[in-house]
């Protein structure tokens, strides 16, 4: 399996370490193949998930971390990015998971979901692409 994993770099203290767990995760589960896509923000990952997949990767994990701030200007970035990666899933047919963490987290929250979000990502994708290759089975 070529599994891809986008990484924001905005709040990179917190996904940075999102991507060590994500890329031990996903050599747990036995991926052989993971290619890395930096973006700025979580805002420019539908674009770089969308690289991934044009690139051959059988499914997507996204990291971020979507702090709030003064506005809910952190609501709009989580919420556009998430209905996007769901639109870019179904348009492929490939897996494209959600790895990023808010809104309206602090960075306290975000910090305590580090490795959670990013485990959850790479199971997510890998095992959504097993199933959907398995096809569905009869009851
Ligand atoms: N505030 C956060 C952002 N904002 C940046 C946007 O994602 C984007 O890069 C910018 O608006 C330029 O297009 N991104 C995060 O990932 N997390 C945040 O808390
Ligand atoms: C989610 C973000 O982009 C964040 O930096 C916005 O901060 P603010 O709401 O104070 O503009």
């Amino acid at each position: 399996m070529r599994l891809g994993i986008v990484v924001s770099e905005f709040n990179y203290d917190i996904t940075r370490l999102m991507l060590e767990k994500a890329l031990d995760h996903a050599k747990f589960l036995g991926v052989e193949e993971v290619l890395v896509l930096k973006v700025p923000g979580s805002f420019e990952a539908p674009l770089a998930a969308k690289r991934l997949l044009e690139e051959g990767c059988d499914a997507v994990a996204v990291l971020g971390a979507v702090i709030k701030g003064e506005t809910d200007h952190d609501q709009v970035v989580a919420h556009q990015v998430a209905r996007k990666l769901m639109d870019l899933s179904l348009e492929y047919g490939k897996p494209v998971t959600l790895g990023v963490i808010g809104p309206g987290a602090t960075r306290e929250q975000a910090a305590e979901r580090i490795e959670e979000y990013a485990r959850r990502a790479v199971e997510a994708a890998v095992k959504a692409w097993k199933r959907l290759n398995e096809g569905p089975q009869l009851a």
